[in-house]
């Protein structure tokens, strides 16, 4: 239920301005009747219409059974699509063959040419039975022993026998220590701190710095100095409990064996080696002092066993998915007996202030207060002096309060973004957009026709005035603006859920990526990328939309993996370990909620978020699978978001919610919050979105400048078409009747012309499919008939422009209409260029000097064309100007790190201006810069109230922690 509770307490913010700022607490009558809504949701059934229309088409009648399985996980509140959620259990945290039980449909085995292929549910090799441990260890310790024999010198023994010594007796293993990197390195000994104290604490570091290695080293540091514990009397580490997203349990695991091979690591859930009575595995574990790796729900399940016994660490992580201080799960861990707790998470505060005083409640119990009195005293006034129309004294006042609380957190917080440590772990460039497309037409009117509904209207006439007592009107709100956000997705996902479709008429055109504005941009990205040779994550919210898109990409040959909440929690490492180190495949889709949380991807290097969430944290969890330790070539993210509509209210709202989170966490004078949208502002849309979106006007200079370039471009000046004047106003008007049948017409000519016969009659009408080849065959056609008619110096001069990467000029000459040459095809041109260059470097014949001047030669091993020979050629090229360990003539030595990043700079703006001129896209916004706070400064007067004002804040505080503090 807490996440239609998010949805609505979002939708309840939305609504805030008119009618004052407090958040309201939901009734239970509006909770029920929204868990009726869920229920009776069309939902579940558009899904499922979609799944089988797409299963239909593609005559996978195998998969219909198994996606009816799919759905029964549905109505078991797995995965509902746009409903999010509130930090309190999602789908990724159940394993859906489980389900089995509950249902009576069997799941059905996929056939082996499905293509996004099906592995062997493997159990992961947990210790949860004792032969597995010794077994384990036995082959651990053979190896250390041939290690040991190996030795020769004194250095290389004390590398392996010594320790770094931290006071208070604490000795880290150099074996360890050396690995770490140095903000890792701080991290432990900050654990070390906390440990003697002995207090709980949140390492909050940005996601992907490695903060699940940090945690193993420091418990194995624990263990290694035999450090006595005063509060729960163990010896080393006793018995602990990690919990975590299912997804990522066996990543626990492997980092374990890989980090502290000794620990005994046992998982508590289904998806572990222990089948038999769990109860006796808690026993066993405690006893034994191990450690046991778990999920949020077996929490819940196991409540009552895990209570039973004492434990020395209690690890969260992930930790924010009990930032809801009422959730039940919020509840039941903070009953498991323990003297340390310790959250991991890459976003402590996601939605509101209210939720970092439940992750402190959690790991320092009663340091902030009760709820009422940090709210009334921190949340309110750091919230209001955040709106664009805060007066000078609410905006000091936030400022001295939110340092004053972030003075407070700070001993117990340890937070270190990517961008401080950049340089020590030397992650690649990464560059993120916003981008805002366009409707097409048929979703522009779909959208239109919806807020002309009735529905619409009654929302709007009653909302306005029965919004806070009609708990009617909020789930009515829910179902509206689910309902426009997948008109925003793709037309279908709205249509099959209207009772009065009619299936036939759209039966072969169902998910056609054209019919979606936001689909089209996904198609040109992924033309490009795999032509780049850069393999992708495309993440989206819904699980009909990655149906969608799995019709999408089989259709046009894309190589793909998938996992949302349907696949089973054991084979999702293996999919996840299959993506990063094959090259077989170009697109990994992932379900936000499933796919964007704790895992590694860092096999892609291009990131597309389909649809935005309501969370900040949620989109940017997403964002971060790729660009981690690990990742080495540079990141390239976009968000999609439908311009003018429901998506550009919740990117803005993602916005605030960011920058209050920053406000706190990172820079108290960070002022520029902005006015939050009212209910009619939801349900509206601009006339068109042709022009600039409104999120492009509000963050003006965080605006991407390719954007303005071709803004100032002199518009071409079009030739006229068959039937229009040279002159806009003297056109010639006719009628739709009339268009259809010259339409009619002029394909028959064209037909006729190419020899084809007119059997159009009989013939089974083609599928979108079909006419996307065809016309790239007549394309090629064209093309191979212009070659002919060049002249010799003009081939040569054609065939130095497609190879030339320097992607600006080549964009310019693109531009130009006489030289008729298409963008994909130049890429794929100067792909296979660098593709022969290879080739023939691997011979030792000199490459073909094209150009003459060994610049050129420079340019032709670009980082695109390099990747688009990866996956064929194992070759590398390094700075000495070596390829594969061998000089070679005529390569020049480069600074790689600098052009790599220059490069891909250029090529994404080379792709943001084809996806300006030609794919719709209205804007486009750098989304860090977005971020960027401005800082005003306030009078004396008003500081000297404002500190006032924080010191009476913390006053307050210190009063009521006295009564709540329980440690
Ligand atoms: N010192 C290190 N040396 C080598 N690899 C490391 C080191 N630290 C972390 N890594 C690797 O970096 C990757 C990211 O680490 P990890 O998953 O622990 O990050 P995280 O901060 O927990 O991310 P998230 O918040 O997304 O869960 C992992 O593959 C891990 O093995």
């Amino acid at each position: 239920m807490d996440q239609q509770n998010e949805e609505l307490q979002n939708l309840v913010s939305q609504g805030i301005t008119l009618w004052g700022r407090s958040q309201e607490t939901l009734e239970k009558q509006a909770l029920k009747e929204l868990e009726i809504f869920v229920e009776e949701s069309h939902e579940n059934k558009a899904t499922d219409r979609i799944l089988s229309q797409l299963e239909i088409k593609h005559g996978k009648d195998e998969q219909i059974n198994n996606n009816q399985f799919v759905a029964n996980i549905s109505s078991d509140g797995s995965e509902s699509d746009y409903i999010p959620s509130a930090g309190e259990l999602s789908d990724e945290d159940y394993e859906p063959f489980s389900v089995k039980n509950r249902t009576s449909k069997k799941p059905i085995k996929r056939k082996s040419q499905d293509k996004t292929c099906q592995f062997k549910k493997s159990k992961i090799k947990d210790d949860a039975l004792e032969s597995n441990y010794k077994a384990r260890l036995n082959e651990y310790y053979n190896k250390v022993e041939n290690d040991l024999e190996r030795i020769q010198n004194e250095d290389d023994l004390e590398e392996i026998n010594g320790y770094k010594k931290i006071k208070g007796g604490f000795k880290v293993p150099k074996t360890l220590w050396n690995k770490l990197y140095e903000y890792q390195k701080d991290a432990v000994k900050w654990l070390w701190g906390l440990h003697q104290k002995p207090s709980g604490g949140i390492l909050g570091d940005e996601m992907g710095l490695g903060k699940t290695v940090q945690i193993i080293v420091f418990l194995h540091a624990l263990q290694f100095s035999k450090i006595i514990s005063k509060h729960g009397k163990f010896v080393g580490v006793g018995p602990t409990i990690i919990v975590c997203p299912a997804t990522v349990i066996n990543q626990w695991v492997t980092h374990f064996h890989e980090w502290s091979p000794e620990f005994r690591v046992a998982i508590l859930h289904q998806s572990g080696t222990y089948q038999g009575n769990k109860i006796k595995l808690i026993n066993e574990i405690n006893k034994s002092k191990g450690i046991i790796v778990t999920t949020y729900a077996s929490i819940l399940k196991y409540k009552g066993s895990l209570c039973d016994y004492n434990w020395h660490y209690l690890i969260l992580d992930e930790g924010h998915k009990i930032r809801n201080p009422l959730a039940k799960i919020t509840l039941a861990v903070k009953e498991i007996r323990t003297p340390h707790r310790i959250m991991l998470t890459g976003s402590p505060m996601q939605n509101n202030l209210s939720e970092l005083w439940s992750l402190f409640d959690f790991t320092n119990p009663g340091m902030l207060g009760s709820l009422a009195t940090f709210t009334e005293h921190f949340v309110n006034p750091i919230v209001q002096g955040g709106f664009a129309n805060s007066s000078p004294m609410q905006e000091a006042t936030a400022l001295s309060v939110a340092s004053t609380l972030k003075n407070v957190i700070t001993p117990f917080l340890l937070r270190r973004m990517k961008s401080e440590v950049k340089n020590d772990i030397q992650l690649p460039h990464k560059s993120e957009q916003v981008l805002f497309c366009a409707l097409t037409k048929e979703q522009r009117d779909l959208y239109l026709s919806y807020l002309m509904s009735e529905h619409v209207n009654a929302i709007l006439n009653r909302g306005v005035r029965l919004w806070r007592s009609d708990n009617a009107i909020k789930a009515n709100m829910l179902i509206a603006i689910t309902a426009l956000r997948k008109i925003c997705n793709h037309p279908d996902l709205h249509m099959l859920q209207s009772p009065d479709c009619d299936e036939t008429n759209i039966d072969n055109n169902i998910g056609y990526y054209k019919r979606s504005g936001k689909m089209v941009v996904v198609s040109a990205l992924l033309k490009i990328w795999k032509k780049q040779g850069h393999k992708t994550l495309l993440f989206s919210q819904g699980r009909s939309m990655i149906r969608i898109f799995e019709s999408f990409l089989s259709n046009f040959g894309y190589r793909y993996l998938k996992m949302d909440g349907t696949t089973s929690i054991s084979s999702r490492q293996s999919l996840i370990d299959k993506f990063n180190q094959s090259d077989d495949y170009d697109v990994f889709l992932l379900t936000t909620r499933v796919g964007g949380l704790g895992v590694n991807l860092t096999g892609a290097s291009r990131v597309i978020i389909y649809d935005p969430d309501w969370n900040p944290a949620t989109d940017s969890q997403a964002r971060e699978r790729a660009w981690r330790i690990g990742q080495n070539k540079s990141v390239t993210v976009y968000r999609l978001i439908s311009a003018g509509t429901v998506e550009e209210k919740m990117y803005q709202r993602q916005v605030w919610k960011q920058l209050l989170s920053n406000k706190v966490l990172v820079d108290p004078s960070t002022n520029k919050f902005f006015k939050s949208s009212d209910l009619f502002d939801l349900f509206s849309l601009p006339d068109s979105t042709e022009t600039n979106p409104e999120t492009t006007n509000i963050f003006r200079e965080s605006r991407v400048k390719i954007q303005e370039k071709i803004k100032e471009k002199k518009p071409r000046k079009r030739k006229p078409k068959f039937g229009e004047a040279e002159d806009a106003d003297q056109a010639v008007q006719f009628s739709q009747d009339k268009i259809e049948q010259m339409k009619a017409l002029a394909q028959r000519i064209a037909r006729n012309m190419s020899g084809e016969s007119d059997k159009g009659k009989g013939e089974v009408k083609k599928t979108y499919v079909q006419i996307e080849l065809e016309k790239e065959r007549q394309e090629k056609l064209k093309e191979k008939q212009k070659l002919k008619s060049l002249s010799a110096p003009e081939l040569i001069e054609y065939n130095r422009l497609k190879a030339r990467p320097k992607i600006e000029e080549e964009s310019n000459k693109l531009d130009d209409n006489t030289t008729n040459i298409s963008f994909d095809k130049a890429l794929e041109h100067s792909s296979k260029t660098a593709s022969l260059y290879h080739h023939k470097l691997q011979n030792k014949i000199p490459p073909v000097n094209c150009s003459s001047s060994s610049g050129q030669i420079k340019e032709e091993i670009t980082e695109t064309q390099q990747t688009c020979n990866k996956r064929k050629h194992k070759e590398s090229v390094d700075t000495s100007g070596r390829i594969d360990g061998e000089d070679v003539e005529g390569l020049v030595k480069r600074e790689k790190k600098k052009l790599k990043t220059e490069k891909s700079v250029t090529n994404d703006n080379f792709i943001l201006e084809h996806l300006f001129s030609k794919k719709g896209v209205a804007g486009a916004l750098e989304h860090e810069s977005v971020l960027n706070g401005s800082k005003k400064p306030s009078s004396l007067k008003d500081r000297t109230r404002a500190d006032e004002k924080a010191q009476k804040a913390l006053d307050a505080l210190k009063k009521s922690r006295l009564n709540s503090w329980r440690w």
